[in-house]
């Protein structure tokens, strides 16, 4: 398989193009009219979308622990144009950047500030999350089987709810258009395993992504094989929306809490599982690198190593996966995902222009449906590698 060329954010007519031409200002806007930011932080963050947009790329400044990281992980970028780098790299460390600008890594009072917090607290104390908790009581009439695939379809579907996509993207009239790779007879069909099952979830988004992910995951540890489940997020707030510590509690908290009874029930063993170690929520700081997954580092690949199945869950982790290169979409999904250490399952809404996997057929029809389906968050897609 000869490796295909890194996805840039250089041409003026792609998708990456426009993320950092068009997303990026208005959400640096949004940023900057969600918290009373002073004139240092304001100013830190205009002269990052300005260097992002026409500058070079600048090695860090601030003093975060992982500093010397990303001096290594930009040691053949530094002093080039952000759109000659891959995107995956650009984009990773425009967020990396944002979070500095605003004070995150700072000595000062802004240090440890989400600056996506505004957004994530409205939609987790929103009217429709209010909704999905009371649907929660629909499971319970539902038989085992219809359970499971409920609870996959919401965690997948979830994934829509990407605040860094919803922000700032053009609104795409309808509803999801359906899935262009659908490998849930897989999951669904996975035998019990015979001994203990550890299942990690990689999550994406907090709020109305990590919400489902989260009843999924107490499905798993009440009715289905895993004896343990080990949920990673991010180590800090990244891609406006992806969850951290603070948002997991906050959401089990939100479920605990709730007065809607099954909602109540999940919440409560989540928390109790959280308190015997059946359900155990991790980070690493490569959860927020600019790196494909085949270049985890040994610690991470050894953490992943031995689980029954890891569960990626969204768009990033996706490029991660498969590398964010310019594959043609019907390369085999097991050609470039087959490097991750255990079996693996991506459920991802489609918001950027990598896919693999695809029956030629189906690529054929998409191109003629018009609407970009690559990036458009209309479609989605369940892989999986190594179950047989
Ligand atoms: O990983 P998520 O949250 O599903 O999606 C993140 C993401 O789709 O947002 C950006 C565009 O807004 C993409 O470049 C990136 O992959």
């Amino acid at each position: 398989m000869s490796p295909a060329p890194p996805v840039r954010s250089d041409d003026p007519g792609s998708f990456p193009w426009s993320v950092f031409h068009e997303r990026h200002p208005k959400l640096v806007q949004q940023v900057l009219d969600a918290l009373p930011y002073g004139p240092a932080e304001r100013a830190a963050v205009e002269d990052l979308l300005a260097e992002s947009t026409t500058g070079l790329l600048r090695p860090l400044t601030d003093d975060g622990d992982d500093h010397e990281l990303w001096l290594a992980w930009g040691r053949d970028v530094w002093g080039t144009p952000w759109g000659e780098a891959p995107f995956l790299w650009a984009e990773s460390y425009f967020y990396r950047r944002l979070l500095a600008a605003t004070g995150y890594f700072g000595s000062g009072a802004w240090r440890g500030v989400d600056p996506f917090a505004p957004f994530k607290d409205a939609e987790l104390a929103g009217p429709a999350v209010d909704e999905e908790l009371a649907a929660l009581d629909g499971l319970r009439g539902l038989t085992a089987e219809r359970r499971t695939e409920a609870l996959l379809a919401s965690a997948l579907w979830g994934n829509r709810a990407d605040l860094s996509f919803g922000l700032t993207a053009a609104p795409v009239a309808g509803r999801p258009a359906g899935l262009v790779a659908d490998d849930s007879r897989l999951l669904l069909a996975a035998p019990a395993a015979a001994g203990p099952a550890r299942i990690c979830l990689v999550a994406d988004n907090a709020g109305r992504e990590l919400l489902p992910d989260l009843v999924l995951v107490d499905h798993l540890l009440t009715e289905a094989p895993a004896t343990e489940v080990v949920v990673y997020v991010k180590p800090y707030p990244y891609y406006v929306s992806d969850a951290t510590m603070a948002d997991a509690l906050a959401t089990l908290r939100r479920l605990r809490s709730s007065a809607e009874p099954e909602a109540g029930r999940i919440g409560l063993r989540l928390w109790q599982a959280m308190n015997t170690s059946r359900l155990a929520v991790r980070t690493h700081p490569f959860f927020c690198a600019p790196l494909p997954y085949r270049e985890m580092p040994p610690d991470l690949r050894a953490g992943f190593a031995g689980a029954t199945l890891t569960i990626l869950k969204g768009d990033l982790n996706y490029r991660r996966l498969v590398g964010d290169q310019l594959w043609p979409a019907i390369t085999p999904f097991a050609e470039v995902a087959g490097h991750f250490p255990s079996p693996v399952a991506a459920l991802r809404t489609l918001k950027s222009d990598v896919v693999v996997g695809l029956d030629p057929q189906v690529v054929a029809d998409l191109d003629a449906y018009g609407t970009p389906w690559r990036t458009s968050g209309t479609h989605a897609l369940i892989q999986v590698h190594g179950m047989a």
